[in-house]
């Protein structure tokens, strides 16, 4: 089979051509970051080049697709390579593969741009597997079990460990694209087109451009996953409330907070991702007061009515939003982060004002991050504070016979899944 024929790339000596296909090009940068140099993919797209910015959302659709289901991927390509290529020209396969089979590319184009994207050498293998997946790759797709493969394996252990069967149903939901999500300010208006959830998150059918939507434009809307907004719902922030919300960038929550009328100050130690929470809230007109400060250590010389703590967390039950997380966290991981989770939360207990009240949230689905942490919170002097099904409308499934929420991406699956989360809420006793 004859490879496309490659016109001269254009460009003065020196200057950086734009690639022939910047969107493929953008998408192939954007893999490697993640899978060869195990960097986010956040961050590798704040990093693109600018020639390539302007390809960032059709990029990061390919990208992710190809994260989402790597491992069914590569059973699909497996049959068809009798050497190990180079980690960038298997990456310029899998891409071609899952526009091939996942995003409905029409193959002669997806097979010319991906070979496209190799050096010379490679353009015939390129070529070849991908013309033999574009003819075989969605039946031998289809036989596939999916779900397995596109887990890791110390993932699925663990979350049959913990969850029994629905395993298949959470990893299902991780093949999956997510909706948009976001929280409104009180008194917005139900805005055009949005599934408002019985939680009072507003939901887009996955693929919408936020910017398209108005309450977005106007600063009454930000992104905020369904489950992302329920801590602080559950902290019950009132008008006046004097509330600390410990490890707050970019935000999501100190919005919730500020908007309910509470008097927020925002801890963070992090003095870029502070620059993020500040943006957000001026876009949105609210206000907090914002400390840069490990919250460990963090003296303010006064105590709360309220604590939210959103600990750093592996951040497994964010798959969906984030497919780079199977392939960017290690089973060590979670021991390190558990151990980071109970000194922030014997802090946050000391924050407390008698009789206040403290939310503690993960967005992992690993136990040790979330009903470990929990269980372990009474010895700092915290008493339970259980949540009661009237609080969460539609969501009984996700409070725990302790009182604790427990999300999962599988929970209201017929409206598009939620992130997995796990909250607890205590009071001083
Ligand atoms: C899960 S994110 C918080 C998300 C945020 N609450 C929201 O709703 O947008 C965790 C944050 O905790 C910060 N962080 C981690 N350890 C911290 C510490 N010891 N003190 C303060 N902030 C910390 C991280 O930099 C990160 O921004």
């Amino acid at each position: 089979m004859k490879p496309p024929t490659r016109p001269r790339r254009s460009g003065t000596p020196g200057s950086a051509p734009r690639p022939r296909n910047p969107t493929r090009s953008a998408a192939l940068a954007l893999v490697n970051a993640v899978l060869e140099r195990h960097r986010s993919l956040e961050e590798a797209l704040d990093s693109l080049p600018a020639s390539e910015a302007r390809d960032r959302a059709a990029a990061h659709r390919i990208a992710a697709a190809v994260l989402r289901r790597l491992g069914s991927l590569d059973a699909v390509l497996e049959p068809w390579l009798r050497r190990d290529p180079p980690p960038e020209v298997r990456n310029a396969l899998r891409i071609g593969a899952a526009e091939l089979l996942l995003l409905e590319t029409p193959p002669h184009a997806a097979v010319a741009s991906c070979v496209d994207l190799v050096p010379r050498p490679f353009a015939g293998l390129v070529n070849a597997v991908l013309r033999r997946v574009a003819e075989g790759g969605p039946e031998a797709v289809a036989e596939l079990d999916g779900e397995r493969l596109d887990t890791p394996g110390w993932l699925w252990t663990a979350w049959h460990k913990a969850y029994g069967p629905a395993v298949r149903a959470i990893a299902q939901a991780h093949r999956l694209p997510a909706p948009l999500d976001l929280s409104l300010k009180p008194g917005t208006p139900t805005p055009e087109g949005a599934d408002m959830l019985p939680t009072g998150t507003a939901r887009f059918p996955a693929g919408t451009r936020i910017t398209e939507i108005p309450a977005f434009a106007e600063g009454s809307a930000w992104a905020q996953d369904a489950a992302a907004a329920l801590p602080a719902l559950l902290l019950g922030a009132r008008p006046g409330m004097t509330v600390a919300d410990l490890c707050a960038a970019p935000g999501g929550k100190t919005a919730q907070l500020a908007a309910a009328g509470a008097v927020v100050t925002a801890v963070e130690r992090d003095a870029h991702r502070i620059g993020r929470l500040r943006e957000n809230l001026s876009r949105l007109g609210l206000d907090a007061s914002i400390v840069e400060a490990d919250a460990t250590a963090w003296a303010p010389g006064a105590l709360f009515d309220a604590v939210l703590l959103d600990a750093p967390c592996s951040a497994t039950g964010t798959i969906r939003r984030h497919p780079d997380v199977p392939h960017l966290k290690r089973p060590g991981d979670i021991p390190t982060l558990a151990a980071l989770q109970a000194p922030l939360l014997a802090a946050a207990a000391k924050l407390l004002a008698p009789g206040g009240r403290l939310v503690f949230a993960t967005c992992s689905l690993q136990p040790e991050e979330g009903e470990a942490q929990a269980r372990a919170a009474f010895a700092a002097g915290l008493v339970a504070e259980p949540v009661r099904p009237e609080e969460l409308p539609g969501l009984d499934a996700a409070i725990t016979p302790e009182g604790w929420v427990r999300t999962r991406p599988d929970l209201w699956a017929e409206r598009g899944g939620m992130d997995g989360f796990f909250i607890a809420r205590f009071r001083r006793g």
